[in-house]
C-alpha cells in the first residue's frame, strides 16, 4: 500500500511558511491504518499544470494506491486543483467533496468555498482536502470509512484501520 500526500501551495513550496497540513495528514494515517503501508510527501506550487503533471505521474508511473492532496481548492486565481483533477480523473466520486463540505460547515461558513473533489485514475484513488490545517482531521475522519472498500473496488492495495480510530465499512456479500 503506497500512499502519497501532496501539499499544493505556492508559499509552502517556496518555504515562505512551513507546511503543516502535509505532516498532519501523515500523522493521521499513521494513527488510523494498522496494515502495512508506506507514505511519502511532496510539496508543489499551485497551478493547473503543476498539479495535473504531478497527479498523472503518481498514477501512471509511480502506481500509487492512494493520493491525498491538500490546498488549491478555493476560488482564488491560483487555486486550480479541481481543474487539474478534471483533467486527470477517469471517474469522479462526487460524494467525497459533498461530505467534506457538509461536515466542514460545522467548523466554518467558508467551507462552501472549497471545490474539493475525489476520483480514480486506473488503480489510484485521489482525494482533495482543503489547505487549512484545521480541515485535515475533520475531513479525513468523515470520508475515511469508505476508503478501504473503494480501494478494494478499484483493485488497489488492501487497507485495515484501527476500529478505535476509524470504523471502515465494507458491505458483506
Ligand atoms: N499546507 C499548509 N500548511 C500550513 N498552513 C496552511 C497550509 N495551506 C494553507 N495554510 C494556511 O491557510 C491559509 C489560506 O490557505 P490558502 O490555500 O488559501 O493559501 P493561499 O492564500 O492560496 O496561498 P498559498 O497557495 O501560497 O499557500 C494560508 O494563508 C495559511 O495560513
Ligand atoms: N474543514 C474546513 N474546511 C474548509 C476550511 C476550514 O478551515 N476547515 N477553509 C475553507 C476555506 S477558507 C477555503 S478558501 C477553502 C479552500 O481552501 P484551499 O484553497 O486551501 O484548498 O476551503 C474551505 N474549507
Amino acid at each position: 500500500m503506497h500512499i502519497v500526500v501532496v501539499t499544493i501551495s505556492d508559499r509552502a513550496s517556496k518555504g515562505i511558511y512551513e507546511d503543516l497540513s502535509g505532516p498532519l495528514i501523515e500523522d493521521w494515517l499513521t494513527t488510523a491504518i494498522t496494515s502495512p503501508f508506506d507514505v511519502t510527501r511532496r510539496i508543489i506550487p499551485d497551478g493547473f499544470e503543476s498539479v495535473r503533471d504531478t497527479l498523472i505521474d503518481l498514477c501512471d508511473q509511480e502506481r500509487v494506491d492512494l493520493v491525498l492532496t491538500t490546498g488549491g481548492t478555493g476560488p482564488a486565481p491560483r487555486d486550480e486543483t479541481p481543474e487539474a483533477m478534471r483533467a486527470v480523473l477517469i471517474k469522479e466520486l462526487l460524494g467525497f467533496g459533498e461530505l467534506m463540505r457538509r461536515i466542514s460547515l460545522d467548523q466554518t461558513p467558508t467551507a462552501i468555498l472549497s471545490r474539493q473533489t475525489a476520483g480514480t485514475r486506473g488503480r489510484t484513488l485521489i482525494i482533495n482536502l482543503p489547505g487549512k490545517p484545521a480541515a485535515i482531521q475533520l475531513c479525513l475522519d468523515a470520508v475515511f470509512p469508505a476508503i478501504p472498500y473503494c480501494l478494494h473496488l478499484i483493485g488497489a492495495g488492501e487497507i485495515e484501520t484501527d476500529p478505535n480510530v476509524i470504523k471502515s465499512f465494507k458491505p458483506v456479500g
